[in-house]
């Protein structure tokens, strides 16, 4: 499947609107003017209204006179971020979107017990990757916010995944687990909660999709990988979903699809009140507009 019909997809839900945090950002305002383009949604663009102003008008002419822009000055990056925040609570936009704000900074706002998204339920990240040569999406998780999940984070991060999967049109998402090795090891905590969770699924306390694990990446991904180890699995060769079992190990994945297998992504924060769009400036225009289009697709 192609990100691009996540663009397509994106524009069927009917007028979705995006609260943009310290919004001064060239690369930011660059994928909003894109995303205004493309007709995905309207834009309250929360921080610095001089910069903001400038920023659009030299670079964005045809976003600069858009009814679906709307520029709301804050002080500062950290005040812009609270607004934005807010304006998610209280349903004036349906998404929030990172702009130039620290990631740490946006996410204890999202995180405030006071105005924040939280809904009690763990918070993660969720990519969704084109890798070239492969047919399916392939989405990891969580390569950006939890650092060294317990079983129960893992169980609610992969239940954050299998909605983003749902979202997109994968109905019954195959989620594998991923380990050093297909087989429980003791010794090993990612493949004692690998199992917990295959059972977990089995029993009904993870739905909507079907794991299976511990797998190594290859026996996930490569149906000859499996075969080749004789691993019987409705999952391996073919799992949609790759949990993996620390921040090291999602980044890493992350970054290889990206820089060595050329992969396109988006990518949203997932289990808020509403879907966030988190984005660096090593991202390309593209995985920022691919990660709105995502959000749209998944905001309710
Ligand atoms: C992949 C490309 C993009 C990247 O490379 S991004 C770079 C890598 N990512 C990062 O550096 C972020 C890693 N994560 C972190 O730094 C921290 O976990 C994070 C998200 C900032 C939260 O840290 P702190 O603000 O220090 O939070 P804390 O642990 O003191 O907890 C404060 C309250 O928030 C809660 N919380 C923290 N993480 C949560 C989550 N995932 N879901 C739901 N709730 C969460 C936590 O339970 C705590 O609540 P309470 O105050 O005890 O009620």
């Amino acid at each position: 499947m192609k990100l691009d019909s996540l663009l397509t997809k994106a524009t069927q839900y009917g007028e979705k609107t995006v609260a943009v945090a310290a919004a001064e950002d060239e690369e930011v305002l660059e994928a909003v003017a894109e995303a205004i383009k493309l007709n995905l949604a309207s834009f309250l663009l929360f921080g610095d209204q001089v910069k903001i102003r400038e920023i659009i008008n030299r670079n964005h002419s045809a976003a600069a006179e858009s009814p679906k822009l709307e520029i709301l000055h804050a002080e500062s990056p950290a005040y812009a971020a609270e607004l934005a925040v807010r304006a998610v609570k209280e349903q004036k936009a349906n998404v929030l979107m990172k702009g130039n704000i620290p990631t740490a900074g946006i996410l204890k706002a999202v995180l405030n017990k006071e105005f924040g998204l939280r809904t009690g339920n763990v918070l993660s990240h969720v990519a969704v990757f084109e890798v070239p040569g492969f047919e399916r999406f392939t989405i990891v998780t969580d390569a950006a916010m939890n650092i060294a999940p317990d079983l129960n984070q893992k169980a609610q991060i992969l239940k954050n995944a299998v909605e983003i999967a749902r979202s997109i049109g994968i109905e019954k998402p195959l989620a594998a687990p991923i380990a050093a090795v297909e087989v429980v090891n003791p010794a090993m905590q990612a493949t004692l909660d690998a199992s917990a969770l295959t059972l977990m699924n089995q029993r009904g306390q993870i739905k909507d999709c079907l794991v299976d694990g511990p797998l190594a990446l290859d026996n996930a991904i490569s149906f000859e990988a499996a075969e080749h180890k004789g691993i019987k699995s409705e999952v391996a060769g073919q799992a949609d979903i790759l949990l993996v079992p620390t921040i090291e190990v999602g980044n890493t994945l992350y970054k290889s699809l990206v820089y060595f297998a050329k992969a396109k992504v988006g990518a949203v924060i997932a289990g808020a009140k509403a879907p966030i769009v988190l984005t660096s400036r090593a991202d390309s225009a593209e995985s920022k507009v691919y990660s709105l289009a995502l959000a749209i697709c998944s905001a309710k």
